[in-house]
């Protein structure tokens, strides 16, 4: 029987899990839960973000549902105890690279998007972010200048084995849709962008029916808001994706509709799945989050890692079906409640 680890973390993170699982619960598949705590839960729980028996369940499951970190009750801790710690390290730990972040408007969700409809109406596009390289893992500290003032440091870097690998999943992908592959860099200006550019040029001939163009991340952020339905899969470095797609969300109507894969391979084993968006302690604990993302993470989780698209599909269907019937929590301009939401998905579910 499958084992799916369920780390809720903080702020939201329980909340919208918890309709997540109701959600996977109600398949009526041989699925097996266990939960246990991270980031600022994990601290509490154990002294540190990612406790060794989190860790040990996240390496021992088929599959990871993860909720969100991040507690302003401990930005001051030293990095290392900070709750986004623990998420950087399971990601690193697990070796999950590829992370894949589809950017779906739903029908009717039109009026949401902070767009015009006519500009978003069938968005449908999917960010390749890499995940355990650039500046994220880099070099990092605090240094005094010879003028006595204080520096803060983070070196970028990739190698071209990280570049080829995540450059790899962007073309397979491209190959199973539009056959359309943009790669966003700062080539003209960063070392580590000319390297990831001229990797992903040299990978190109063995992929010569996907059509690749190059972007300016600058010009992409424009772009993205201008034309967004130009694109069909972006692969980009971390930090460049990690912005991209909380940009992307709003294309798609809120940062509560986004799911997101985080894979070691592109067959999916061992995956992390969870929404992009964060742990809102701005709505946190008032039942005011949209579960929408964690339940297609949800769904991810079964198509990557189970090998299920049928029962992905029936989830993505519920959600559609909800929203199309005009299920809609506060982001997204109506008055449900995260659990509300969760129970229109439930009814929809076939
Ligand atoms: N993957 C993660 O766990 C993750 C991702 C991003 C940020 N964080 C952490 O979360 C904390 C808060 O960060 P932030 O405020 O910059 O980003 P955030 O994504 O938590 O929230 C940004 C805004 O979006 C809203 N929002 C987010 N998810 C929502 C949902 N499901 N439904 C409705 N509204 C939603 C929030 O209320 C807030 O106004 C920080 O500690 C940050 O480090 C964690
Ligand atoms: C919390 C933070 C470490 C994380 C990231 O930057 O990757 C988040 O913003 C995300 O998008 O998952
Ligand atoms: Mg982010």
């Amino acid at each position: 029987m499958p084992l799916i680890a369920i780390l809720p973390g903080d702020g939201i993170g329980p909340e919208v899990t918890s309709q997540a699982r109701r959600v996977l619960e109600a398949l009526g598949l041989d699925l097996q839960f266990e939960e246990a705590p991270v980031g600022g839960a994990g601290y509490l729980a154990a002294g540190k973000p990612l406790p060794d028996a989190t860790l040990a369940l996240a390496k021992r499951a088929d599959a990871v549902l993860f909720g969100a970190i991040g507690d302003p009750r401990f930005d001051a801790l030293e990095r290392r105890l900070r709750p986004e710690a623990a998420l950087l390290a399971i990601r690193r730990e697990l070796g999950l690279f590829a992370n894949l972040r589809p950017a779906t408007l739903f029908a009717g969700l039109e009026d949401a998007s902070a767009l015009k409809p006519e500009v978003v109406a069938g968005l449908d596009i999917v960010i390749v972010r890499e995940l355990t390289g650039d500046v994220y893992f880099g070099e990092k500290g605090h240094r005094t200048t010879m003028e006595g003032l204080r520096q803060g440091f983070d070196v970028m870097s990739y190698d071209e084995g990280e570049v080829e690998r995540i450059a790899r999943v962007g073309f397979e992908m491209a190959k199973r849709r539009k056959k359309k592959l943009c790669s966003v860099d700062k080539a003209n200006v960063l070392e580590t962008s000319q390297l990831w550019r001229d990797v992903v040029n040299e990978m190109s001939v063995q992929y010569p029916d996907i059509e690749l163009t190059h972007m300016y991340v600058d010009n992409a952020a424009m772009q993205l808001v201008r034309r967004p339905t130009d694109f069909d899969v972006i692969v980009t470095g971390n930090l460049f994706g990690d912005i991209l797609s909380d940009q992307a969300s709003m294309c798609a109507g809120s940062i509560g509709m986004l799911p997101s894969a985080s894979l070691s391979a592109w067959s999916g084993a061992n995956g992390m799945y969870e929404p992009i968006h964060g742990s809102a302690p701005d709505i946190a604990g008032q039942g005011k989050a949209n579960p929408c993302a964690a339940i297609l993470s949800a769904a991810m989780l079964l198509r990557h890692s189970l090998v299920d698209e049928a029962s992905a599909l029936r989830i993505e269907a519920a959600v559609a079906a909800a929203l199309a019937k005009g299920a809609r929590t506060a982001d997204l301009g109506g008055s449900l409640s995260t659990s509300a939401m969760g129970d229109a998905v439930l009814t929809e579910l076939q």
